[in-house]
């Protein structure tokens, strides 16, 4: 993991694989400002604060606030408090009036084809609780076949990019098709499919690999039952899914610690999982607009991207497409949620349909003579 460079970009640290080209970095690196990722607190519950003292540091920066509201509240989490937890009946009630604001991108499948019937479709997909369902094990969020098949077909008719918060060859390794574009480390670490050209690459790229964050982070929370770490290279991942509720402010508090000796570090939420990244202004949303702008997919007029993501670092990609009025974000979400994304689905299984139906309707564009020259959607 490289945390601590005194580069002001984020870093390739080794050179791409003969087989794979590897797009590179942006050169425009700016210090971070808040944007996207950050969420009100659940509306569904208040736990009360403990007051203790001890973990002052992670009540006031609201970080506990938004532990508790990283993933969808279950009522075993919750049973311990006193919260009106809504009833089945209350919760498929929300749920309809939310999809009226975030309309299901299934039941959508015809107007989203139809309005990008003239246009290049691009399909970026989150990897974690979008082509995977959500586990305890981060080892064991394996993909089905039938989703592999899914995301291979897509790949046949449309440039299709994983971007994951995952270490890149991580999550290149979990979905197992080299015809794919990999981001990693939230967009930090970017290869193109076997055999593309390389697009770009970033003078700055260093060659070493900083292990002394990563060492810390891992010595600090040794103790803390049910903790778990990944190092993602240009990031690491503090999980806290299988950590007693209890100890949630001590494992907080250790990656506050952290953070205060690494100004040049930064933290953001996904679900149930403390992710620290450089301070860099790079997210999936720039990841998403460095790809367009690589693939020759730029023109807002010709060219509709989607986006499939489920969590909070996937609100960045949202808002980027929405920003440019250009293409759809669509959020995986079994409940409501504050989002800035168009469209809505339920769960992976509903992606894989949702990958299926647009392929489907490619293959009927293609056979109607719609246009498209074959398969695949010429890139650039
Ligand atoms: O951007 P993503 O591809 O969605 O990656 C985000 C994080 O996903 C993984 O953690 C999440 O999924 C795990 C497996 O289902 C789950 O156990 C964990 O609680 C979730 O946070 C991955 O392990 C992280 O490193 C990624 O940052």
């Amino acid at each position: 993991m490289d945390l601590t460079s005194k580069h002001t970009s984020p870093v390739l640290t080794e050179p791409a694989p003969m087989n794979k080209s590897r797009l590179g970095i942006h050169p425009a690196i700016l210090p971070y400002s808040q944007s996207g990722g950050s969420f009100p607190p659940s509306k569904y519950i208040t736990i009360p604060r403990k007051k203790s003292g001890k973990f002052d540091d992670v009540w006031s920066n609201g970080w506990l606030d938004a532990m508790k509201s990283s993933s969808p509240p279950r009522k075993k989490l919750i049973k311990d408090f006193d919260v009106d937890f809504p009833s089945d009946d209350d919760t498929d009630v929300a749920y309809s009036s939310w999809m009226l604001k975030y309309p299901s991108a299934l039941n959508s499948l015809e107007q989203i084809t139809s309005y990008a019937k003239n246009k290049k479709i691009a399909v970026f997909l989150d990897y974690d609780g979008t082509l995977s369902p959500i586990v305890d094990d981060p080892d064991c969020a394996v993909m089905s076949n039938a989703m592999r098949c899914a995301v291979r077909n897509v790949a046949k008719y449309f440039p299709t990019a994983i971007i994951s918060g995952r270490k890149r060859e991580k999550v290149s390794e979990l979905v197992g098709l080299t015809e794919l574009y990999y981001a990693g480390s939230h967009g930090m670490d970017i290869v193109g499919p076997v055999g593309q050209t390389v697009l770009n690459s970033h003078p700055n790229c260093i060659g070493s690999t900083d292990q002394q964050v990563f060492g810390t982070l891992v010595k600090k929370t040794k103790d803390i039952k049910g903790a778990k770490l990944e190092n993602h290279k240009f990031c690491a991942a503090v999980h806290y899914r299988n950590v007693d509720e209890k100890n949630w402010p001590t494992i907080a508090q250790c990656v506050h610690d952290v953070l205060k000796d690494h100004p040049r570090l930064r933290l953001t939420h996904g679900r149930k999982v403390l992710e620290i990244r450089p301070v860099i202004d790079w997210n999936k949303g720039k990841a998403v607009e460095f790809l367009l702008e690589s693939l020759g997919l730029n023109s807002s007029e010709d060219v509709l991207p989607i986006f499939i993501g489920d969590d909070r670092t996937d609100e960045d990609a949202f808002k980027v497409l929405r920003e440019r009025n250009q293409g759809y974000g669509i959020l995986v979400s079994p409940m409501p949620k504050e989002t800035n994304a168009f469209y809505s689905l339920r769960d992976p299984s509903e992606v894989m349909e949702f990958l299926r139906g647009l392929v489907r309707s490619q293959k009927k564009k293609v056979v109607g003579g719609g246009g498209e020259e074959g398969g695949k959607q010429r890139i650039g």
